[in-house]
């Protein structure tokens, strides 16, 4: 059955959506960039649970354990999280699944004790679930079947309430047409081809190179010969050990993406600055992804379109908002 669940921003890093697991409340991160749905627990140390709502298996009635089943997952930040398995209900806006696989964690990083959420949902495809010795299903591989649309959406607005829609396209959350881009699964990830770019209008190429929709980012993260063409637009901008600031009084140039063999993504420049990094220099939400050949867009993307992810195809969707 379809739903509608309320994403509210956090500290601008992230956005967190209230989900009942086993009938407990808790504020999860959604992120299309991993495929594990792991939840704060009471086997967590006193220290670890500070500041968080925490799940307790215990106290569901409808929670089955799956023993010998464990995880373990890193991210690309270097944060991580690990524990053990049972199924329980998961209920997020309208859409219940009833045994869906709930990864409790007995560890966490540093990074997540002190960040909002409650734990993730993953929403990229389940080839890349951590649950051993038999991995898992996604909350939306295992919705699918009961949704009218075979697909679910992201509508993130800058500094502002937003929402994921499972199993319908809400035309009231975009203007304009939707466009779509074709997606290859085999990654893992919400992933296509994303071959050229354009600093205000003037376009570059980007051979080889794909992007992932990915609302567990913050920022978006593009190859340096992509970063280092729209930082030379930008005067007095830096590449500094902490990544690329410039005068927050600098006028930023838009940033239009190329998603897969059709249409641009154009990021606004309003969008391009991050945060104040230090006294009038501020930071970038443009940044290098390191090393390889995969874009990460993250709610920067999301900031500027909804985010139609599609298992028809698959293909990802985006109009803008
Ligand atoms: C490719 C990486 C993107 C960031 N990640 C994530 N959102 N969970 C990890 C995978």
């Amino acid at each position: 059955q379809d739903g509608s669940a309320p994403a509210m921003p956090y500290e601008g890093v992230e956005y967190l959506v209230s989900t009942t697991v086993g009938g407990q409340k808790l504020n999860l991160d959604f992120d299309t960039g991993s495929a594990d749905l792991w939840v704060f627990s009471s086997g967590l140390s006193a220290a670890s649970k500070k500041g968080h709502n925490v799940y307790n298996s215990a106290s569901s009635s409808t929670y089955k354990a799956l023993s010998g089943y464990t995880w373990s997952i890193q991210y690309a930040d270097g944060s991580g999280a690990s524990g053990t398995v049972g199924t329980d209900t998961v209920t997020i806006g309208g859409t219940s699944v009833k045994a869906q696989a709930v990864e409790l964690a007995t560890k966490v990083s540093s990074q997540f004790v002190s960040d909002g959420s409650d734990g993730l949902v993953g929403l990229a495809f389940s080839n890349i679930n951590t649950v051993r010795p038999r991995s898992q299903k996604t909350f939306f591989d295992n919705a699918n079947p009961s949704l009218a649309s075979p697909l679910f959406a992201a509508y993130l607005p800058f500094n502002a309430n937003g929402a994921y829609d499972f199993g319908y396209v809400d035309a009231s959350k975009y203007t304009g047409s939707v466009s779509y881009a074709a997606v290859s699964s085999s990654g893992g990830f919400w992933e296509y081809a994303s071959t050229s770019y354009k600093v205000g209008s003037t376009a570059h190429a980007m051979s080889g190179t794909t992007g992932i929709a990915d609302t567990g980012t913050t920022l978006l993260l593009m190859v340096d010969s992509a970063v280092s063409a729209y930082y030379a637009s930008v005067s007095g901008a830096k590449n500094t050990a902490d990544g690329w600031t410039f005068p927050c009084a600098a006028t930023l140039p838009s940033l239009a993406i190329r998603m897969g063999s059709s249409a641009y993504a154009t990021i606004p420049g309003s969008l391009l600055n991050f945060e104040t990094y230090s006294g009038s220099t501020c930071y970038g939400a443009l940044q290098s992804v390191g090393g390889g050949t995969q874009n990460i867009y993250g709610d920067v993307f999301f900031n500027a379109y909804y985010g139609i992810f599609d298992s028809t195809g698959p293909r990802f969707g985006f109009a803008a908002i």
